[in-house]
């Protein structure tokens, strides 16, 4: 992987305050979800500043795609366009009367021309499935409403960087889940994605890469299942470690399982503790279909028949599209947060379930299962749901608009 941002020995006092940063190094790779975890006051909103220039560091320096950072007005207009920063409180970042005017804002100030503004707005309303909202007032808005224009506004740029402070805070536990599911996509569109966050559990369930904080100092960077293994550290940070890896350190140290790779989801773990009761491969029991649809072809009225005749037992929506247009259509999803690996957990008790989504995640969904069946000896059925016959025949091409 290439080193994208890189910083030397940062330190960082505020005016009559404490010293926030006392002395940062560290290296963010391109592509990479990287968390940056630590307690209330551990420096992190400090440090996240630094990288769009909107901070200029006491003493040490700070490189992006290996040159320091200037921070002349050209310089940091440049960088800003390539780190783009949502803020903890999206009222801070809400300037305009209207949602389109505040997305719109970015671009404008970039200097393109209207048409490419229109596109650029459209599109990124799209993305964070908010195409309907460009009239209405952002204040006016929930707090997951808010915080998508504020992330559209920040797309809108096109940046290749994402900085997000405490992307989940103040949020409900489905909002935080929908905008976790947004960073996800936009990580697997190839950009860089940073959070800070307290929250151990999202860290170690989303990111590839944590960094562990307190007092303005790094005590560890490293894998998630690294950096929350060691329980005096996170002591140290006056954090507790996930759940699910302290169940696995605890079977560990009674030797029920093997200490080896630590369980990054709950579909893992039952995994593990099942080869250990069952041995590898279950036999004779029915393996349930997953359904898949792809939301821009298929009919609204079809599918909600489709589910009210009970063909399914679960529906999954992944994806702002497949949420937006399950709320649409009243379909109501009762997974909308890791939904192919519910999905799958369900599969194996010989249960079926619909996966509901958009474009090249139906193509992500097909590959994700297929890795699963071939790993794990189970093999689970993926049935585009046009392929699906029942009282009323198969669930045809995209018929409503
Ligand atoms: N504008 C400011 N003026 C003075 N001191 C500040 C300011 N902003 C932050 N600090 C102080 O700097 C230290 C680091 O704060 P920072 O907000 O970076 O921490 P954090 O890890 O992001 O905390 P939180 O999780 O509570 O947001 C804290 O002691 C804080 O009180």
């Amino acid at each position: 992987m290439r080193t994208l941002i890189e910083t030397e020995n940062l330190t960082y006092t505020y005016p009559n305050g404490p010293a926030a940063l006392a002395g940062v190094s560290l290296r963010i790779e391109a592509g990479s979800k990287t968390a940056i975890v630590g307690p209330n006051g551990a420096g992190k909103s400090t440090l996240l500043l630094m990288f769009n220039g909107m901070l200029r560091p006491d003493r040490g320096e700070i490189r992006f795609a290996g040159r320091p950072i200037a921070y002349d007005n050209r310089s940091l207009r440049d960088l800003r366009r390539r780190v783009g920063f949502v803020f903890q409180n999206p009222d801070l970042q809400i300037i305009a009367p209207t949602v389109e005017a505040d997305v719109a804002f970015g671009p404008l100030n970039l200097g393109l021309p209207p048409d490419a503004v229109r596109k650029a707005v459209r599109d990124a309303l799209g993305y964070v499935g908010l195409q309907g909202y460009e009239r209405r007032p952002p204040h006016h808005l929930s707090g997951g409403e808010k915080k998508r224009v504020a992330i559209a506004g920040i797309l809108a740029m096109e940046p290749d960087v994402l900085v997000f402070d405490e992307p989940t805070n103040t949020l409900d536990p489905a909002s935080a889940e929908e905008v976790m599911e947004l960073l996800d996509e936009l990580a697997s569109s190839g950009r860089t994605v940073l959070i800070s966050t307290h929250d151990v559990e999202l860290a170690y369930r989303w990111a590839d890469s944590a960094i562990l904080m307190e007092r303005g100092r790094i005590l560890a960077r490293g894998s998630p299942e690294e950096v929350f293994s060691d329980p005096g550290l996170l002591a140290a940070a006056r954090l507790k470690p996930p759940a699910l890896l302290d169940l696995y350190n605890e079977l560990a140290f009674r030797g029920i399982i093997d200490r080896d790779a630590p369980p990054k989801s709950v579909l893992e773990f039952t995994d593990r503790i099942e080869r250990i009761l069952h041995g590898h491969i279950r036999t004779g029991e029915r393996v349930g279909d997953v359904y898949l649809c792809d939301a821009e072809r298929v009919c609204g009225d079809e599918l909600r028949r489709f589910i009210e005749s009970g063909a399914v037992e679960h529906v999954g929506a992944m994806g702002t599209r497949a949420k937006e247009f399950a709320g649409r259509e009243r379909i109501y999803p009762d997974y909308t947060y890791g939904v192919i690996d519910r999905c799958i957990l369900k599969a194996l008790i010989g249960e079926d379930s619909l996966i509901i989504t958009s474009g090249g995640m139906v193509e992500h969904v097909k590959r994700r299962i297929a890795e699963y069946s071939a790993e794990s000896g189970q093999k689970i059925p993926v049935i585009p749901v046009e392929e699906h016959k029942g009282r009323h025949g198969a669930i045809g091409g995209r018929i409503s608009s």
